[in-house]
């Protein structure tokens, strides 16, 4: 468990971090989003200590971080950034095994490791080990920086704007291969975005900052049904605030007994899914895989404002 505990960094007279307070329980996803200048990339490089906080702390597992050493502590700590960071003059493997090899870990188990993630990563190993960064795409360099940051198995893995730089299609894949590699790893993530599609895509819960102060923290139902002001509602984007909540809610949620006609959907797909399906086909009700049928009004239903 990561506490943050009244987290202040002033610069001169400007605050940039206010009196934050958050919990991050292990093996989730949180995400920190605002807008530019929010806070957010201080408020997370406080978290491994590239920045010093003017005042509070930070707990791991219940030790303060101001009790560690700063470079034994970021050695426990992964850290992936925008435009990955990699070292252009070592090849993949070294790259990835950077960390482990400041820690002292033998070569085999190293070259062991290094394979695993690229396998998990899906960059063959065999193809991909000895090249050098300027010889893989910007997506394949964003993997190999996110498979450096996880390389020693962290504690935890700090991540600020990791998909920034890519486009549209590979940053859904990137994310996609965030999700399933927590799950595998059981990691605790915190990531920066300004984003907020991508931090409810992400995030087990949702850190909003706004001038330096956390303004909601919570999962991403509550933040798109409640939101906390006017900001995290602007954030948002109130046009598609029904389709962001049909996107979290499966389609088992409201599953009714009774036949539909055309091809059908599975279970586990969101009700976002379903009404795209619905729209395209022009049909009031698509069957369910597993069985019953998930009917537009019991979507529209969902999607009304809660009260
Ligand atoms: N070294 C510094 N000296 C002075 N002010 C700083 C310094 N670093 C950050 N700031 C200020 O602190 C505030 C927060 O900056 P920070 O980089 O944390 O924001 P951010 O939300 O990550 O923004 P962005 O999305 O643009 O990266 C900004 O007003 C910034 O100008």
């Amino acid at each position: 468990m990561i506490e943050i505990d009244n987290l202040t960094r002033r610069y001169g007279d400007a605050i940039a971090v206010d009196a934050v307070n958050m919990t991050v329980e292990t093996g989730t996803i949180t995400v920190i989003v605002g807008t530019s200048g929010s806070g957010k990339s201080t408020l997370l490089r406080m978290i491994n200590r590239l920045e010093e906080p003017s005042s509070g702390e930070v707990r791991i597992n219940g030790q303060s971080t101001t009790a560690m050493t700063p470079h034994l502590l970021r050695r426990r700590i992964g850290y992936a950034i925008q435009g990955h960071g990699l070292f252009p003059h070592h090849s993949v493997a070294r790259n990835i095994g950077a960390v482990p090899r400041l820690l002292g870990w033998p070569k085999d188990r190293i070259a062991a490791r290094v394979d695993e993630l690229l396998d998990l990563f899906s960059m063959p190993p065999g193809e991909f080990r000895d090249r050098y960064p300027a010889e893989l795409s910007g997506g394949q360099q964003q993997r190999v920086g996110v498979a450096r940051a996880l390389a020693s198995r962290p504690d935890l893995l700090l991540m600020d704007e990791p998909f920034g730089a890519l486009d549209p299609i590979i940053r859904a894949r990137a994310q996609d291969d965030l999700l399933r590699i927590q799950r595998h790893l059981g990691s605790t993530v915190i990531l920066v975005t300004h984003d907020m599609e991508e931090a409810i895509r992400l995030g087990d819960r949702v850190a909003v900052l706004d001038a330096g102060k956390l303004v909601q923290y919570a999962p991403p139902a509550q933040i798109i049904a409640a939101p906390a002001n006017d900001f995290v509602a602007q954030m948002l984007g109130e046009v598609d605030r029904p389709l962001r909540l049909l996107s979290l809610i499966p389609v088992s949620e409201i599953v009714e007994p009774g036949e539909a006609q055309g091809p059908p959907i599975e279970a586990g797909q969101s009700l976002r899914e379903a009404l795209s399906a619905c729209l395209w086909s022009g049909r009031d009700a698509l069957p369910v895989a597993q069985g019953g049928r998930v009917t537009l009004a019991a979507i529209r239903a969902r999607a009304e404002h809660p009260t």
